[in-house]
């Protein structure tokens, strides 16, 4: 297939070179072309430049983008968007007073999506999935992460990762996959949380990997949860079997988890909404990726990672979902781009960098996905006919998405 995209009044992150990332100052910039064109073929950009330079082409279909802005698809780093049914109530229940931690200690929260996980059917795992899944796409998702962390027993969690594979072998978005086991521990095992660490690492962990059914590995480590001692020996099991480290840090208090796991190479610290002086220190000169999830601090009401901060202090940043029952029902990244400028102080340069090239490296992707670049994947966004692209964050609630392109495919 091929397509022949014209006049587009500006193509945002175009880069001849691309990047791996982008940190501190150099997220300010976010180089355009006026006037433009790009050609897709074969899932690829092929080519692109000015309309004064337009090449001659056959065969492919003419899409005519006046007036409108075209830019790389979001690059979404973190999601737990396998999960069965809901947790309204709890919202509810938040509303009325309680506090997630609350509602987790009288067994609410993740434990409490793992009971309806284990009741749910495969089949019916996928097709909520898939719904969700189809959603996020035509929002401009075109990479997306996926943890596990809803099953809670080998079974479960294995239900879950095989779901996600399905879902990336349906649907043209690329998909990488995140072991999360250790996301809280399943009540069977609250006066033994060592025992649920060895089915971790001595069951899980092992049959996760012989299936090849993640890259990544990911915990939860929080009070209440998982402790620094239990995320390194999980990181080291996991070094075995060539899982990479992403993991979940910082969220309601700092612990020691984001030195931790900069020592034990992760890929990622996703969440950072409690970050102190010497956190931000660790993660100065590391290939470690901070990532954000406004629309976390946004439904908890809890503080926003201080992205600002980090950023004027040199280190890169990225932005995601964390598209959960929890803490987070929503995986609209357009969302997640607006409130990192309203709440978080990024300018929208800043925002449109975090979401695009700097997701893509939060998973390993940004060689392939997360800017206009040659031999990238063809994932676009189209917008409406805009003023700027400051106008996306600046319309917060509005979508003015028109198209999407993943791979090659108009899904939208
Ligand atoms: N904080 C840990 N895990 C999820 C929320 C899980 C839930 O409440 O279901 C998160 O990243 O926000
Ligand atoms: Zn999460």
């Amino acid at each position: 297939m091929k397509l022949l995209l014209t006049n587009i009044k500006e193509l945002l992150q175009v880069r001849e070179n691309s990047p791996l990332k982008l940190s501190g100052k150099e997220m300010k910039g976010l180089p355009t072309l006026k006037n433009a064109w790009v050609f897709l073929n074969n899932g690829k950009i092929e080519d692109y430049g000015t309309m004064d330079n337009l090449k001659e082409y056959e065969g492919f279909k003419p899409l005519d983008c006046s007036g409108k802005m075209v830019l790389p698809a979001w690059c979404d780093s973190h999601s737990h968007l396998v999960y069965a049914g809901n947790r309204e109530q709890e919202f509810v229940d938040r509303i009325n007073g309680l506090t997630y931690q609350e509602i987790a200690e009288k067994g609410g929260g993740i434990v409490n999506s793992a009971k309806k996980l284990q009741e749910t059917s495969e089949e019916e795992l996928y097709n909520q999935s898939a719904t969700r899944l189809e959603e996020i796409m035509s929002l401009g998702t075109g990479a997306l992460e996926i943890k596990s962390g809803y099953g809670l027993t080998t079974e479960a969690e294995m239900k879950m990762l095989r779901v996600a594979k399905k879902l990336s072998e349906k649907y043209p978005i690329t998909i990488k996959t995140t072991f999360l086991g250790a996301h809280a521990i399943p009540t069977e095992y609250k006066e033994n949380k060592d025992g649920y660490m060895d089915l971790l690492c001595n069951e899980m962990l092992p049959k996760v990997a012989e299936k090849g059914l993640a890259e990544y590995v990911d915990i939860f480590c929080e009070e209440g949860y998982f402790s620094v001692a239990d995320m390194e020996r999980l990181l080291e099991e996991g070094k075995k079997y060539n899982l990479i480290p992403k993991v979940h840090v910082n969220q309601f208090n700092s612990i020691g988890g984001i030195e931790s796991a900069v020592k034990h190479k992760a890929l990622s610290v996703d969440h950072l909404e409690v970050m102190t002086d010497e956190d931000i220190d660790a993660l100065k000169n590391s290939d470690t990726m901070p990532v954000a999830l406004p629309s976390c601090s946004y439904f908890l009401s809890i503080p926003y990672a201080p992205g600002r901060k980090m950023i004027d202090a040199g280190l890169p940043l990225a932005l995601a979902t964390d598209y959960n029952p929890g803490s987070t029902p929503s995986g609209n990244m357009n969302f997640v781009v607006a409130t990192a400028c309203i709440k978080m102080r990024l300018t929208p340069e800043e925002a449109i960098n975090a979401a695009t090239i700097n997701g893509a490296y939060a998973m390993g992707l940004s060689d392939t996905h997360g800017s206009i670049t040659k031999g990238k994947a063809a994932n676009l966004i189209i917008t409406k006919p805009i003023p700027s692209y400051g106008y996306l964050p600046y319309a917060f609630g509005s979508n003015m998405i028109d198209a999407v392109i993943i791979n090659g495919k108009e899904v939208k």
